[in-house]
């Protein structure tokens, strides 16, 4: 895992240096869809932890095939976008303006999902 964290890290300097974020951490985790599940609508961003600034997702199904479901269908603005889970693919976004849904999967499906974050969940939090 030491070069995939490694190539986190330069993103998280590039997003610093080039787009002017004050990113601070990181999590990750590998997710399993089973055959039949999905995921409802959401922003990645809840009230109570709001530390979230970007959305990394790498998939990694690689004998994916169109007929397979579990597509991420995107909401921007009045239009959607499906985006196929196929292996090596990257997608980054904002999380706290760009709604998501994953699509019932037919097959058993795996993607690893990161936060870039804002800064640790437990700095900052005021004590009375
Ligand atoms: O696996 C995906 O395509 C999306 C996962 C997701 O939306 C999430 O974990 O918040
Ligand atoms: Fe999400």
């Amino acid at each position: 895992m030491e070069p995939f964290f490694g190539l986190m890290d330069e993103l998280i300097e590039s997003l610093r240096r080039h787009c002017f974020m004050s990113l601070s951490g990181s999590e990750f985790h590998i997710a399993k869809y089973p055959a039949g599940s999905h995921y409802d609508r959401h922003l990645d961003q809840f009230n109570e932890r709001s530390n979230r600034q970007i959305t990394v997702l790498i998939y990694l199904n690689q004998n994916w095939k169109k007929g397979d479901g579990g597509e991420l269908k995107i909401y921007k603005d009045d239009k959607q976008i499906l985006v196929e889970p196929i292996a090596k693919r990257l997608l980054l976004f904002k999380s706290d303006v760009v709604e998501h849904e994953v699509l019932t999967t037919k097959v058993p499906r795996y993607s690893l999902t990161g936060w870039l974050l804002h800064q640790p969940a437990t700095v900052g939090y005021l004590f009375r």
